[in-house]
Formats: structure tokens, sequence, C-alpha cells
């Protein structure tokens, strides 16, 4: 912002410009009256992205003043817009009385509504975790380390980890998917935050170590970190302070439901880097839609924290095979059991009680929130009587976590109306009997009539007077009237008020004390159920972290049985997992692609083993390589998190990282073409894969010239099945690497089958051994809808390419398809290589030239030239 508080403004900008300064960054909303609005810069950005009039409200300083206006009860809208796309927003409040106030009216900052750090349910997706991520980068021995932190304010999830290097960076990025990230301003590797919204820049002072590590054990009362297993992570100890500091300063509260910190390892789960995640298409698809994901199949989880945490597990396989076991044991019985089945209800009672306590926790809850909290607790006895009965130990443990809590169920239960506000500001919370006092303010409040017709009853018969009246005016407030004919009757402690023509007009002490309590009554009636409101939070908050404990086991009880419910719908197997003996499928099929089409899926099979860790995949285009080497990918993936998997059976060794090298796609914003993301790629899998890992390669070495890319991708594969000795499917269309399964002791060639129909192709998408007899590029171009005149036109041009080479490959009907015995067919049935169809077409036109020479009319110097124009052809 250019403009700064000088004498020329008014006092009303000057008190803005104050404000301002303190959030440059941020969107200023400044209350005036009925509207809230935004000036200079932050007019034209907020009119720009909500499509709102930019106007002008008088001159200050000489020159006109942007504004753009917003009607204060339609600004939640806008704010939870604005913070969709970003950006942040700051609302500063008129504070004092506009009638007494000399100057403009005080205003303050009232809230700060950041994309990381909203706990609002109107602001946030209900599926999906809004994290707030802090980075922090150190150079240690030349290496680049970035410290991460990350909080998931709605819940209170706090974690801290370091990586080394850019590539780790991308690929956290991408597991996470932050909504806002908090970077020092000198925060070297800015350019790898893709995310143009949502990054917050703050003084490198945040990031400091020291003071990080205070800000932590302050937050957790505690002497030191070793408890938490952080010491010696100074990048992410460092990050961690940042981020804390910044969700204090935003929520303008202690956090309470942040009560530790939790150090992911890298080596408890299975690592999977950014383009991998990106092409097993887990939550997002390769065109960034939700719809056809691993996570579109499997969620059915009864409540919105289970489907959090089912995406957080699918997006960290974990290494620990009793961990992994013991899931798939809870698992098996829930699908025995139909555990799924009757936990249906009481689960969908529970409901997003994650999202609850963290707002209870804030002091942010409403009054629906305590009830849906009631509803919750109140299934949790049901849960319990379930589970009592489970017999698998992981079971009994979740039992244990999920704690009954009658007390304040009860309480909840009588504290609060069937049908609380949204607000606490307008009263109405709290049921009749839960409080004496409010009850009276109420019905002081509202049965005023009644009190005073029963007060007229009791007096006239205690009178004797008939004529007695209890009656209101504004000016005198409540009195007794009393006709002037009987007025001497009146008892002694009546007081006289006010003498009318016929009448005489009394109070007594008792109905002063009604009318004090009246007329008051309304506000202190909404001041008491506050106070209760508060009380109530403060109970809540006492036993806060049993509360977030049976939540935490709750939301994983879901998964569990979601994965049991998913297991049943769609004929999953429970996986077997042991240390090393390789991957062995029978039936393994795509869950998502199944779930997709129409006609029956084909089910195949995989044996990789020590002595067989190596397959060359070669098929027709469409033939279903990528499908079949993405099931491998994704049914290693689910066995790793606990789900069962699609196929008859499956017996897995537990994997270090699944890599993938799969389809191209250029990053031009990056600056990478096509082929330098492809090497890239195929870099990051040769540098870091591990005898434990598991590589996918599609077609690596496509986006070059043919030799270079086959050399490259022949060196790749060889690289890997001799130095890394890592399980590698590697599909290609290159013909000619299928020999390498002949020279590789531990490589072996499948391939996708097709046949030919009068005319048409036909994918019969079935694994069978040995290299594909043939590539079906035309037919399956016909198919594509390619103009038949160009089809003829190939045609040609293969015929054509056939005669030069004198190798026949239009016409070859699918040979005899391999069988499971012909593995590493002989050279003699061997189809034709691409890479021996130009080296032979290359020779024949030699041979040709040669050939035409007429050396008996050619003189010496014509003949040498003409040698020396072969050889250059060479
Ligand atoms: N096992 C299967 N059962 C049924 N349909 C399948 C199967 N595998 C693949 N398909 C279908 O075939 C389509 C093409 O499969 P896929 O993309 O895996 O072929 P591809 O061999 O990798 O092709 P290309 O070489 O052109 O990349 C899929 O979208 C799917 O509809």
């Amino acid at each position: 912002m250019s403009k700064t508080p000088t004498d020329n403004h008014t006092p009303m900008m000057r008190q803005y410009f104050g404000l301002k300064s303190q959030h440059p960054n941020q969107l200023l909303f400044y209350r005036m009256g009925d509207f809230y609005e935004l000036f200079y810069d932050d007019a034209k950005r907020a009119s720009q992205l909500l499509d709102i009039t930019l106007t002008a409200r008088g001159h200050s300083g000489g020159l006109p003043i942007p504004m753009a206006g917003i009607p204060f009860h339609a600004a939640e809208n806008y704010i939870a817009r604005l913070v969709r796309m970003g950006e942040s927003v700051v609302v500063a409040e008129q504070v004092g009385d506009p009638a007494t106030s000399k100057g403009p009216v005080e205003r303050k900052i009232a809230r700060i509504v950041t994309p990381g750090t909203i706990s609002d349910e109107a602001f946030l997706e209900e599926k999906r975790e809004n994290l707030l991520l802090s980075l922090a980068h150190q150079s240690r021995k030349g290496l680049d380390v970035f410290g991460f932190s990350y909080l998931d304010m709605a819940s209170g999830r706090f974690c801290v980890f370091e990586v080394d290097g850019h590539e780790a960076l991308t690929s956290e990025l991408q597991r996470l998917s932050p909504m806002e990230i908090l970077i020092s301003e000198d925060f070297p590797a800015r350019d790898m935050l893709n995310l143009e919204k949502g990054i917050s820049e703050l003084g490198p002072w945040h990031f400091d170590y020291e003071s990080s590590y205070r800000q932590l054990i302050q937050q957790f009362n505690t002497k030191d970190l070793s408890g938490f297993g952080c010491e010696g992570l100074t990048a992410a100890i460092a990050s961690a302070g940042a981020l804390l500091q910044y969700a204090k300063d935003t929520q303008r509260s202690a956090l309470p439901h942040i009560q530790s910190i939790t150090v992911e390892h890298k080596d408890d789960s299975v690592l999977i880097d950014g383009a991998t995640r990106r092409n097993l298409e887990i939550d997002i698809n390769l065109t960034g839609g939700t719809t056809n994901t691993l996570v579109s199949v499997l969620d059915e989880c009864a409540t919105p924290m289970g489907s959090r945490l089912l995406k957080r597990w699918l997006h960290t396989p974990i290494r620990d095979l009793q961990e992994i076991q013991s899931r798939h044991q809870v698992v098996a019985e829930c699908q025995a059991e139909r555990f799924y089945e009757s936990f249906l209800a009481p689960l969908k009672q529970v409901g997003d009680l994650e999202r609850i306590l963290s707002r209870v926790a804030l002091r942010s809850a409403r009054p629906r929130d305590l009830l849906r909290l009631q509803f919750a607790l109140e299934a949790v006895p049901d849960i319990n009587a379930l589970l009592d009965s489970a017999k698998a130990g992981r079971l009994s443990e979740l039992n244990q976590r999920i704690i009954a809590q009658p007390e304040i169920t009860q309480t909840l239960a009588t504290a609060l109306v069937e049908n609380p506000p949204s607000v606490v500001r307008d009263g109405g919370i709290f049921a009749k009997g839960y409080d004496e006092e409010l009850d009276e303010l109420l019905s002081l409040s509202t049965n005023a009539t009644d009190f005073l017709a029963e007060m007229e009853r009791s007096e006239k018969e205690r009178t004797g007077i008939s004529s007695l009246k209890v009656g209101f005016n504004r000016v005198h407030g409540y009195y007794i009237e009393i006709s002037r004919l009987h007025s001497d009757q009146a008892p002694v402690e009546y007081i006289r008020r006010q003498t009318l023509k016929n009448a005489e007009r009394f109070i007594t002490p008792e109905l002063k004390v009604f009318e004090d309590k009246a007329l008051s009554a309304k506000s202190k009636s909404l001041a008491r159920e506050k106070e209760l409101y508060e009380e109530l939070l403060d109970k809540l908050n006492l036993i806060l972290r049993d509360l977030q404990t049976t939540s935490q086991a709750l939301a994983q009880l879901d998964v569990l049985n979601n994965f049991a419910e998913r297991a049943d719908a769609l004929s999953f197997a429970c996986p077997e997992l042991h240390n090393r003996g390789g991957i062995q499928i029978t039936g393994g099929r795509h869950p998502v692609v199944e779930a997709v089409i129409s006609e029956p899926f084909i089910p195949n099979d995989l044996d990789l083993n020590d002595q067989r860790s190596l397959l060359m995949i070669t098929g027709p285009n469409m033939g279903g390589k990528s499908t079949y080497m993405r099931q491998i990918a994704l049914i290693t993936l689910l066995a790793h998190t606990g789900c069962f998997v699609p196929a008859e059976t499956a017996s897995i060794s537990v994997v270090d990282r699944i890599f993938t090298r799969m389809g191209s796609s250029d990053d031009l914003a990056g600056g990478r073409s096509t082929f330098m993301v492809e090497m890239t790629e195929t870099a990051n899998i040769l540098n870091n894969a591990s005898e434990n890992s598991l590589v996918l390669m599609d077609e690596v070495g496509r986006g070059t010239s043919t030799f270079d890319g086959l050399s490259l991708a022949w060196a790749a594969v060889d690289y890997l099945a001799k130095q890394v000795k890592c399980y590698v499917l590697f599909a290609t269309h290159y013909f000619e690497l299928t020999t390498l399964a002949e020279q590789l002791e531990t490589a072996e060639n499948v391939h996708l089958t097709a046949t030919e129909y009068e005319d048409e192709i036909v994918f019969l998408h079935k694994v069978h051994s040995g290299p594909a007899s043939q590539s079906y590029g035309l037919q399956v171009a016909q198919l594509a809808g390619v103009p038949k005149n160009v089809i003829g036109h190939a045609k040609q041009k293969l015929k054509e390419l056939e005669r030069v080479t004198g190798i026949e490959v239009s016409e070859s009907k699918p040979k005899i398809e391999a069988t499971e015995n012909q593995h590493n067919t002989s050279s003699a049935h061997y189809p034709p290589h691409q890479a021996d169809l130009f080296l032979q077409a290359e020779q024949n036109e030699l041979k040709n030239a040669l050939e035409e020479l007429d050396l008996d009319n050619m003189t010496p110097l014509e003949a040498i030239n003409a040698l020396y124009a072969l050889k250059s052809q060479l």
C-alpha cells in the first residue's frame, strides 16, 4: 500500500490506515454502519474477486478513495468465497458508541479469517482436511533441508517432519495439499510452491529456532520437547513455532485443543512421490476433478471425520507389518460379523464430532454444535456395547478409547432445548428446568401478564377490595390501582405513587422487586444464557482430551468398518503381507476402471519374486497395459493401508516406495518439456529406488528420437534389474526391448492380447506370457476415428516400408498367442522389431544405391565421389 497516514487524510481514514498497517497483506473489512467497506487496493482486489462494484468514497489526501462495500448481513457469504480463493480477511468492527464518540467511532479488529485457520463449519469442506502448513529451510552439508509443520485447526492435529531436497518438498506438498502455506520472506524455494494463492510470507524472525522452541514448550506445558521425539529437528521446530504463533494470532485465543505434536517418520510409511500420487489418482483425477478416483470408489464412511481419515490413510500407506495386519484383522471381523451394518446408525449419529470439539476448544461452538455433541455422546454407549463382543484385540483397544461420558451427556440433554438457535447472541438455548435463575428471568419477561393476573387475584382476595387492579404504564411502571371509593381500605404496606381523578395508584415492595426484574429480565436472561453457555464450554473443555481420544477412535472404527463394507460390496479379498517374497496376485482388478466400465472387467494375475522381478509388458494400444500396471500399484497401496484388495488372492511384500513413470504431460509453467519431465521422473526412480521398491514405468523414452529413447529405456531397465533389483513392471511399444528378457536373468515378457474380427480389433485385456505379436496401431487409429483415407494412406506407407525392409507386418494375422509355456519366444517366431525396421530400411536403401552404380561407365573420380556419398549416408 503506497498510502500512509498523513495529516492530509480525514480522521476516519487515519484510523483506517492505522488498522490497515497491521495487516498489509489481508483484505480489511472496515465496518461503517450497516456495511463493511474496503478501500484502495483492497477495494480493487475485492471488486475483481467478488465481482462487486468499485466506486469511490469522497476524497482523502486530495485524491478519491476507491471503495467497495458489502452489506454486513451478507458478509459471511463473501468472506467464505474469498477464503476459498485463498484470501485472508480481517474484520474491523465498531466498538465505540456513535452517539457519544468525538471524531470517528472507535474500531477494533474483531476477527481474522485465513484459509488455513478456519474452523467455522460454513467455511469448511466436510470431507477434506483444511491444513495450515509452515515451511522452514536450512542448508545442511550442502543439502536443502525443509522443515515441515502442519496443523488441522478443525481437529487440533499438529505434525512435524523434515525432508531433504526439492523432489521430496514437492511430493509432500502434494500429499498434504494445504490451504495456506507460511514461509519466511527469504524462503529460497518460493518458486517450488506452485500455489499462487494462500501463501503468507512472514518476517524471518518468526522462524527463529530458539523462540519457536519456547513457543512449543509453552503450548504443551513441558520442560522440553524430548517427550515428542522432535528434539534435533531444528528446521521443523522453527516452522512449528511460526505456525503456532500465526494460528494464535488469527484465532485471538489460546488453542487448548492442540495438546501435542506428532513427528512423522518417513521410514514408517510407503513413500509416494508427487508424480505417482497424480498417476494413481488417489483423490484427484488426472484432470483435477474428484470423480473416478480411488477415494470416490472407496469412501462410504458414515462420518465426515472417517472420510478425512480414509484420505489420510490412502495418502500415507504404512510399512509396519504388525499395524497393517492388525487393521486387516479388524476389517475381517467387521466383515464376518457385518459390524458395518450394526455400526452404521450409531456412527451416523456421531457425525463430525472431531470438528465440533475443536470449536468447543476455540470457544466458537454454536448451540447447535452442542446439540450434535449431545447426540454423538448418546451414541457412544451403543457403540461400546457392540464392541464388547468383538474378538480382535484392536477392536477392544478402540473400545477402551471410546469413552462414554454419562454425566456431561446428561447435562447437555437437560440443558439444551429441542431445537437450539444457530447463534448464542439471540438466546433461547436452554431448556426449562436447567437453571432456576434463568427460568425466573425468562418467566418474568414472557409471563409478566400471568404474574400480574395472579397478583391481582391474590391481592383482591387478601384485601377484599373488588375494584383492585394491577397495571403498568410507561412513565410510572407497575402499580396497584384502587378506586377512590375504596382507597382508604388500602393496606399499610401500600405506598402511594399517583393520584388520579377516580383512583389511587400504589406500589408494594413485592411489585417493585417484580418491576426491577421484569424491566431488565430480557437483557438479564440473555446475559445469564451467555454465562451458562460459557460454563458449559468450560465443563466440556475439562474433558476435552478424553473427548478427542473418543473422536479419534470413532474415526478409525468408521474407516475400518468402511473397508469391511467395501470389501463385501466390491468383492475385495484380504491380502497377505510379508517382509520379502515378491508380489503374487490372482484375479487382480483395477477398482476404479471396474467401477466405471459397462463391460465386465477382465481380472489378471501377477507373479513377481526374486527370480522374476522384472516384467516387460507389450501389447496393442488400448490393450490394457496401463490399467494392469496401475491396478498392481493400487492393490499394493491398498494392502499397505489396511484395506482389502480387488483380487481373488494377494500376497504382497512390504514395499518402501512406489514409483510410477507414466503418461506424459509437459510442465510448461515449470519450464520443462514433455521429455524433460519424463527424464526427471526416470532419474528420480533410478536414483532413489531400493530393492524393496515397486517401480512402474510406462513407455519410457517415447518423447525423443527412436534410437535415443530405445537406448535410454534399455539402459534404465538394465540398471533396475542388475543394480537395484527392485520389482519392476515396464510397459513399452519398443518390441526391441523384449529381447532384454533373454539377457536379464530376472526379466520376463508378458503381453496383453487382442484379436481381429472382420478387420476390427477386439481387445481381450488378458495378460499372457511372452512378448506381443503385433501392435495393431492402424486398427486402433481407425477405431479412434482417424479418417478412412488417412488410414488407407498409412496402410500403403506400411506396405512400402515392408517392401524396403523385406519384413512383412501388415498381413500378420494374430499369431497363435504365446501360451504360458512359451516364455521368451525364440527369434524364429519373433515379431518385427521397430529398431530392426529402421535399420533394415537403411541397409536396403544403400544396397539399392550400390546396385544402381554403373561402375563400367564411371571415371575413377566419379567412383570415389559416389563412394564418399554412400559413406555419408551411414
Ligand atoms: N482388464 C480389463 N478389463 C476390461 N477392460 C479393460 C481392462 N484393461 C483395460 N481395459 C479398458 O481398456 C482401456 C485402455 O486400457 P489402457 O489405457 O490400460 O491401455 P494401454 O495398453 O495402456 O494403451 P496405450 O498403449 O495406448 O497407452 C481402459 O480404459 C479400459 O476401459
